[in-house]
């Protein structure tokens, strides 16, 4: 590994699993969080850099009345329509990337998470972290989280689950687990343990897994 690029690790899990939730609390271990959805939203705001390139895909009335991406209008047509979810990638992904890595380089933390919630469908993602730490509770906890919080009824979300990575192809990519089923209070001695883990990879006083190299 290249000794200037920090140690990464690419934190991701299903919609509502707890990404967020995880990635407040190793921020505030010290750890610099790069959260891609967070980007993604930067791009699409009116004025954002995606912003012609969407209106030109998609048409004018995907943008709402200030200039920014009409999230429900794309978020209806992206997770019925294949097709439209592979276009609004095309155009998306890339500038989320770099921007990303742009974000990763800059890292004054010991070492760098990126939130990816398409890690595991992404295979550029993965090789571009050292290691994969998935956040995962049962679906029908993920379902009544979002449900709860985006006021969406049940087959909306489901239908965005049906866009992403089973359970089972996350778990079989994660190298670390942390298992959010319990209340947020359980989520601190596993961030904790993983915490000192992921300080000695940056160290270099544990060496990472060949594979993940
Ligand atoms: C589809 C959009 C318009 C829905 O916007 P909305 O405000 O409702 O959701 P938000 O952006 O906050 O995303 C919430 C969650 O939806 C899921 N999700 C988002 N995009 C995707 C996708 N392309 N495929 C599968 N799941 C997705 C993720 O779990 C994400 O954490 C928006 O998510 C989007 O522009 N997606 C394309 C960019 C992308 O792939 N982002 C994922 C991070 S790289
Ligand atoms: N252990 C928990 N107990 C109760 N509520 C939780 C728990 N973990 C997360 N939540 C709540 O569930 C919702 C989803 O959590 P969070 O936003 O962290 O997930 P996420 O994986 O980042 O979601 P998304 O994929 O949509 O970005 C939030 O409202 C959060 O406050």
């Amino acid at each position: 590994m290249d000794k200037t690029v920090k140690f990464s690790v690419g934190l991701t899990g299903g919609i509502g699993s707890g990404k967020s939730a995880v990635a407040t609390r190793f921020a505030a271990l010290g750890a610099t969080i790069v959260d891609t959805d967070r980007i993604a939203h930067s791009m699409t705001v009116a004025g954002g850099p995606a912003m012609p390139a969407l209106v030109a895909e998609f048409g004018p009335e995907f943008a709402d009345a200030s200039g920014a991406m009409d999230r429900a209008r794309m978020r209806a047509l992206v997770f019925s329509d294949a097709t439209a979810k592979a276009r609004l990638e095309a155009i998306l992904h890339p500038m989320i990337r770099s921007a990303a890595e742009a974000a990763g380089a800059a890292a004054t933390g010991p070492y760098v998470i990126y939130d990816v919630p398409l890690l595991v469908e992404s295979g550029s993602w993965r090789s571009r972290v050292q290691r994969v730490l998935v956040v995962d509770c049962p679906e029908a906890t993920q379902v009544a989280r979002v449900m709860a919080r985006n006021q969406m009824t049940a087959s909306q979300v489901q239908a965005i689950m049906a866009a992403q990575a089973p359970r089972s192809a996350r778990l079989a990519a994660a190298d670390d687990i942390i298992n959010n089923e319990g209340d947020l209070t359980a989520l601190d001695p596993q961030i904790a343990r993983l915490h000192h883990l992921y300080l000695a990879f940056s160290a270099g006083t544990i060496t990472i897994p060949s594979q993940r190299l």
